[in-house]
């Protein structure tokens, strides 16, 4: 069996965790709380967030860091996008030197405006070869629940990006390869920023041609930013793009969405976050990403506006308008 290290136990780490046990790896969860470490162990399902949902025997918890990353061959990293870099900090010392890292994590890092395979790259000095992202249309829930799905495993060395796909296939989840890691990131972030604009039309009673204008110029403004990084532009009409904009986009499953919705109905950012422990990586990501356009001169309205309206600088009505009033373009610019 093969040794996998999770680290972060929310949903996704869970469900992922789930997964990695389906396809016949022995996975041992890093756990921030006790109190989930024990339901895992004991109960073998995290009451917290899937109560019901059984974990098999396969899938361990401990709060050690060092429990969790010994002899494993490859490193999951599942905690919010934000909290990656001081985490990992503290870990390095006892993550094995050849493990292979596997970034869930669907963020661009604030003030540095990095994607995390180069916040891992930068933390650990593990090079391209040993970083791997899994990303596309998987909302966790449905995922831990064996709902068949499909993702993209990328990692720059192919051979890698193979690894890491027969360590996650299973009977319900279908990884395909790529080396794109850039675009398959970008996609992953992006969309979250996407989400909370259309949960936001969402909110505002705003209907079908509203949210599809959104998710399509949404995809667009993605693209641009991320041929202009230097990503394939097919990787973002593939599953890490078109495929996660349009699940997260359409579920009320999503965290990203139903912070975009409340926003809508005129909750402020600060009682939003109040009123949930789960991370909407959006609500960050859009200022970096916004940063990163602009650092870039890449044209990017949807995380300019997201930004203000998470910021409370405008309101979500006020965002929609905006759009609509821009100078008229080509719709290939
Ligand atoms: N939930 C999904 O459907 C889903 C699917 C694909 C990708 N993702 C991505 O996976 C990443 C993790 O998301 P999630 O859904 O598991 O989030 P979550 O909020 O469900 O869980 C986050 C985990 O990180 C821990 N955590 C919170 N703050 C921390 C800190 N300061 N230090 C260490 N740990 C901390 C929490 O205790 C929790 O275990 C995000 O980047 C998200 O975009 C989520
Ligand atoms: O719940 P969200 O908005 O973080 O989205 C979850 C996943 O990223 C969907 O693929």
């Amino acid at each position: 069996m093969t040794k996998v290290a999770v680290f972060g136990a929310g949903s996704w780490g869970t469900a992922f965790s789930r997964v990695l046990a389906d396809a016949g790896n022995e996975v041992t969860i890093w756990a921030r709380r006790e109190e989930v470490c024990a339901s895992i162990n004991e109960q073998h399902e995290n009451r917290e967030y899937f109560p019901g949902i059984e974990l098999p025997d396969t899938v361990r918890a401990t709060t050690d860091p060092g429990e969790a990353a010994w002899e494993a061959e490859f490193v999951v990293l599942s905690v919010p996008s934000q909290k990656l870099r001081e985490n990992l900090t503290t870990w390095t010392g006892v993550l094995p030197p050849d493990a292979v890292f596997v970034s869930l994590m669907k963020g661009v890092e604030l003030g540095s405006t990095k994607r995390m395979s180069e916040v891992i790259a930068e933390v650990t000095g593990a090079g391209p070869e040993r970083i791997s992202v899994v990303s596309g249309p998987n909302l966790a829930r449905e995922i831990a629940l064996r709902e068949p799905a499909a993702s993209v495993v990328a990692c720059a060395d192919e051979d890698v990006a193979h690894r890491v796909q027969q360590l996650c296939h299973t009977q319900a989840f279908r990884p395909y390869r790529s080396t794109d890691v850039l675009g398959c990131e970008l996609g992953g972030a992006y969309k979250n920023v996407i989400a909370l604009c259309v949960g936001m039309a969402v909110g505002l009673g705003f209907g079908d041609n509203t949210t599809a204008s959104l998710i399509t110029r949404g995809l667009a403004e993605t693209a641009r930013l991320a041929q202009r990084l230097g990503a394939d532009p097919m990787t973002l009409m593939g599953l890490a793009g078109l495929g996660d904009l349009v699940a997260t986009c359409s579920s009320p499953l999503s965290r990203n969405r139903t912070f975009g919705e409340k926003l809508g109905q005129g909750m402020t950012t600060e009682e939003i976050i109040a009123s949930t422990r789960q991370v909407a990586e959006g609500a960050k990501s859009c200022a970096s990403i916004y940063d990163l356009a602009a650092k870039h001169g890449v044209d990017a309205p949807v995380a300019e506006h997201v930004d203000r309206v998470v910021r409370g600088e405008i309101s979500a009505r006020d965002m929609m308008y905006a759009f609509i009033a821009r100078d008229t373009k080509h719709e290939k610019d």
